[in-house]
């Protein structure tokens, strides 16, 4: 769905109130049957006082607001419903997973199966094997609750997980052949664009296949939501290679310990693993750009910190600092399957720059450890806190699906479960505001530079300039740097 999509449902209120509403299959099809949700009898939830979530029930996207301010942006909220509009035998489900691997797709995968199974008695799901393409193969797994038991302890996806290979034609038409009617797609911006598309063309057919969407990125750089799964277990896991790095360095003299963490277009792990560990002296992401000679540059602050401490550590976001590593490496632009920009080992190429710079200057002996720890961050299962968060996610789709919504992602919203439609998903990501505090406070608990040369008359004027909210999106006082840039 594009902004100017005829099927957005946007629903005004009063006092500036807007609901963003997910479609559901009685916009485009006449005469559903309905029955009433067998959670009702489920011995587990029966007891909840209030179980089921009114349908007048909607998130704010801000929750700090004005006296007199609209009351802007709201989801509709996640949650079983009093009628769905499946019988649970007539029920085929797929889960697909889709783009680079993350912590937690095993979980959510597990909880899609067990939540179909346990709370609405759904018992034919199939996992469809090596992301979108696998639609076109005939090979599927039949998932079950025994089958999934225990695949949360593992990382990666028991489903496997491609990049490029869209075809929706193909795809809508072997969901069709197969008799599918409800699609769980995991996966982070293009496999939601995927998603996005294959649920128009459901549409277009008048088919009665709800698409739903679990957003995933290690990166969490989606924007609205508060956080993407596996972010949590990924700055975890940064801490091990941090720690390396730091004691590595401790134990020699001028030591300095590179770590390279991952983050395309966005800075967030290195952030975050960066003020959780303290033991980080510069960290670089994408957002910031740097520069390494003179004054105020990246190696007269090495120079200084050595001086000082007799050894560094120094995290870098993979994004960052592209265009110097291409510049000076004299590379082509070069794009994965899907079409992202391949990015080049600027953990690497800065162990070098560091290493010559040294290497010229007689009296200082460095010894330089470069870690990257990207691929095994990426590969572990997730944490404690990620496996109840997927779970969460995992139910609040197949509540939506079974509810009848369709075209929708799930999402935590300010603290609170929603269904989003895929455009506001997909039209913007997020990204570190570096004019917001939380870089604010990196920069103060690492001292190193802002990097901001004053030669760079576009950096500069970017960062005086006052934060520019587009409507509806979070304030700083609420986002703490998850405010979402157009891309
Ligand atoms: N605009 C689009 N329309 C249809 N399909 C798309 C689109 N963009 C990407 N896809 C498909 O979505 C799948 C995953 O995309 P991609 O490789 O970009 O990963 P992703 O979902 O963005 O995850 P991540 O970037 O976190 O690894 C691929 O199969 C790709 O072909
Ligand atoms: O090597 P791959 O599988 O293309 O994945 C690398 C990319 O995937 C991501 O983890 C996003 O899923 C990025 O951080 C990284 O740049
Ligand atoms: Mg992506």
């Amino acid at each position: 769905m594009g902004s100017g999509d005829p099927h957005m449902k946007i629903i005004h209120g009063e006092a500036g109130y807007i609901l963003e509403d997910v479609p559901h299959f009685s916009d485009y099809i006449p005469n559903l049957l309905t029955y009433p949700n067998l959670l009702r009898s489920n011995p587990a939830y029966s007891v909840v006082k209030q179980y089921f979530v009114d349908a007048d029930d909607t998130v704010p996207q801000k929750v700090v607001v004005h006296k007199s301010g609209p009351r802007g942006i709201h989801f509709r909220r996640a949650g079983p419903r009093q009628k769905v509009y499946f019988k649970s035998d007539d029920v085929l489900a797929c889960i697909v997973t889709c783009g680079g691997l993350c912590p937690g797709l095993n979980t959510v995968i597990r909880e899609i199966v067990c939540g179909l199974s346990y709370m609405y008695g759904v018992n034919k799901v199939i996992g469809i094997y090596g992301g979108y393409r696998g639609f076109y193969s005939d090979n599927t797994i039949t998932l079950t609750p025994k089958v999934v038991n225990d695949i949360h302890k593992r990382g990666g996806t028991i489903l496997g997980t491609s990049r490029g290979g869209h075809d929706t034609a193909k795809i809508v038409d072997s969901i069709h052949d197969r008799g599918i009617n409800q699609v769980y797609i995991i996966g982070g911006d293009g496999t939601l664009r995927g998603a996005s598309v294959i649920y128009e063309e459901v549409r277009r057919r008048c088919l009665k296949v709800a698409i739903a969407g679990i957003p995933k990125t290690i990166d969490n750089d989606i924007p609205v939501i508060d956080r993407s799964f596996g972010f949590d277990s990924a700055v975890e896991e940064a801490q091990r290679a941090i720690n390396a790095a730091h004691v590595e360095a401790e134990g020699a003299e001028n030591g300095i310990g590179v770590v390279k963490l991952m983050g395309r277009y966005s800075g967030f792990i290195a952030m975050y693993a960066t003020l959780a560990s303290r033991d980080v002296d510069c960290c670089l992401i994408p957002e910031s750009p740097f520069y390494l000679e003179g004054k105020g540059g990246l190696l007269e602050f090495i120079e200084k910190t050595l001086e000082e401490n007799g050894h560094m550590v120094i995290v870098t976001a993979e994004g960052a600092g592209q265009d110097l590593v291409t510049e000076s490496m004299q590379v082509m632009n070069q794009k994965d399957a899907s079409g992202n920009k391949l990015l080049q080992d600027v953990g690497l190429w800065l162990s070098h720059r560091i290493k010559d710079h040294f290497g010229r200057k007689k009296n200082t002996v460095i010894n330089l450890k470069y870690i990257d720890p990207t691929y095994m961050i990426r590969a572990i299962p997730s944490n404690a806190s990620d496996n109840v968060y997927c779970t969460l996610l995992a139910q609040s789709a197949v509540h939506g699906a079974m509810a009848g919504y369709t075209g929708f992602t799930a999402g935590l919203v300010n603290g609170r479960h929603t269904y989003i439609p895929f455009n506001r998903i997909t039209e913007s990501h997020n990204q570190v505001v570096i004019t917001d505090r939380m870089w604010a406070r990196l920069l103060s608990s690492t001292n190193q530079p802002s990097f901001l040369n004053p030669k760079d008359d576009n950096v500069a004027k970017k960062t005086e300039l006052p934060i520019q909210l587009l409507d509806g999106q979070k304030d700083e006082h609420q986002s703490e740097n998850h405010i979402a840039t157009k891309s």
